[in-house]
């Protein structure tokens, strides 16, 4: 009776899977069609554009507003975020470049927001990011950029004052964290734990609570510390799901991260601005002259006109002792009329004032 019931089921399933191979294969005829139109209707020297984030996030979140379940939500729409990103790949390969090794959070990042069809390059640190999408050898970077328990990523915020980037998107990521071990620790022994610094201090009170007198190793990346626990008999590394499955490493204690809303804020930067789509944020680098007050005037105009400040940032400038930088990031796009007036009025005040980009807010 059973298997009379799974028969008839898989039969159905296999006829719905038929009609949704031919719906993707479909749509995917479509974009290869939008490729065409888009390198049809370009200016003498003029490069096509075939990424388009802010047809990207409205295509996202469409599916989730008709969604109507069983699937939750993000389910949903991270099953469309591959079929759009198979669908760019026929148009345009994309290639990324992120912090890596393989198996960091910043690939994960990656993969949330581009999807697995693109090609991707790890890099050894957040500067090479940087400096490889300067160097136009990928399309896009992605760097962390600020921490929930932690704060700001110093290194991605100095960056910025480095080189001309323009910020295209965000992604944030819950952080998981791991202690894992090898095949072949002694889990009795443990003597050393590696893990970035960053997720060692995510994990300090248990790390306290459960190993105090265990050496804290900092390396450059969880993934980094999971590859040397592979060979090592009395070392255990904390990490999150992607290096544990890279290197296969068990689970000895799971979710050990001393906040449970632990996340990390991940900002993928390019040269394409992005144009409006309603829902933006935009992210600016302001230097004010040091003089009482300073801070206060960068903010009035944000303040009487209503705007949404989510996070400010202060940094060294590194062009003289003592001078600051201030990093702002607000809801709303630089080409919105209201924001124009607001950079404008700051930009009299201010000795300098950039606009990393508009992009649209985190839809995933
Ligand atoms: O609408 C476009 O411009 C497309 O290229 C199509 C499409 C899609 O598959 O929906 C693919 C890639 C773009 O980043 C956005 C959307």
């Amino acid at each position: 009776m059973v298997e009379q019931e799974l028969k008839a089921l898989r039969v159905r399933i296999d006829s719905l899977d038929e009609k949704i191979l031919e719906l993707i294969s479909e749509r995917a005829r479509c974009a290869q069609e939008v490729a065409k139109v888009k390198t049809a209707s370009l200016a003498e020297g003029e490069k096509p554009v075939f990424y388009r984030p802010e047809r990207e996030a409205a295509v996202l979140k469409r599916v989730m507003e008709r969604n109507r379940g069983p699937l939750g939500n993000e389910e949903m729409a991270r099953l469309f975020r591959e079929i759009m990103s198979s669908c760019l790949a026929l148009e345009e390969p994309l290639k990324v470049a992120y912090l890596g090794p393989e198996g960091t959070f910043t690939q994960a990042a990656a993969m949330k927001h581009f999807g697995h069809a693109v090609v991707s390059r790890p890099m050894a640190a957040i500067d090479e990011v940087f400096r490889e999408v300067a160097a136009g050898a990928v399309n896009f970077g992605v760097v962390p950029v600020e921490n929930s328990t932690e704060g700001a990523v110093s290194h991605t915020l100095d960056s910025f004052l480095e080189h001309d980037m323009v910020i295209c998107g965000e992604v944030e990521l819950r952080i998981h964290h791991h202690l894992l071990v090898g095949e072949n620790t002694k889990t009795g022994s443990i003597t050393r734990i590696y893990s970035h610094a960053q997720s060692l201090a995510q994990c300090r009170k248990w790390l306290d609570a459960h190993y105090p007198n265990v050496e804290r190793v900092a390396v450059s990346s969880n993934a980094e510390a999971a590859k040397r626990v592979k060979g090592e008999w009395n070392s255990a590394a904390i990490a999150g799901d992607m290096a544990a499955n890279l290197y296969g490493l068990t689970r000895l204690a799971e979710k050990i991260e001393d906040r449970p809303d632990n996340s990390t804020r991940f900002l993928m930067i390019g040269s394409q601005e992005v144009p409006p789509t309603g829902d933006d944020k935009t992210s600016i680098i302001v230097s004010m002259s040091n003089k009482p007050g300073a801070l206060h005037e960068l903010l009035v105009p944000f303040h009487d006109n209503g705007i949404d400040l989510t996070r400010i940032e202060t940094r060294p400038s590194r062009s003289g002792k003592w001078t600051y930088v201030f990093f702002i990031d607000f809801v709303g796009h630089h080409r919105d009329p209201l924001i124009k007036a607001v950079l404008e009025q700051i930009s009299q005040e201010a000795v300098a004032l950039k606009v990393l980009g508009s992009y649209p807010k985190a839809v995933l």
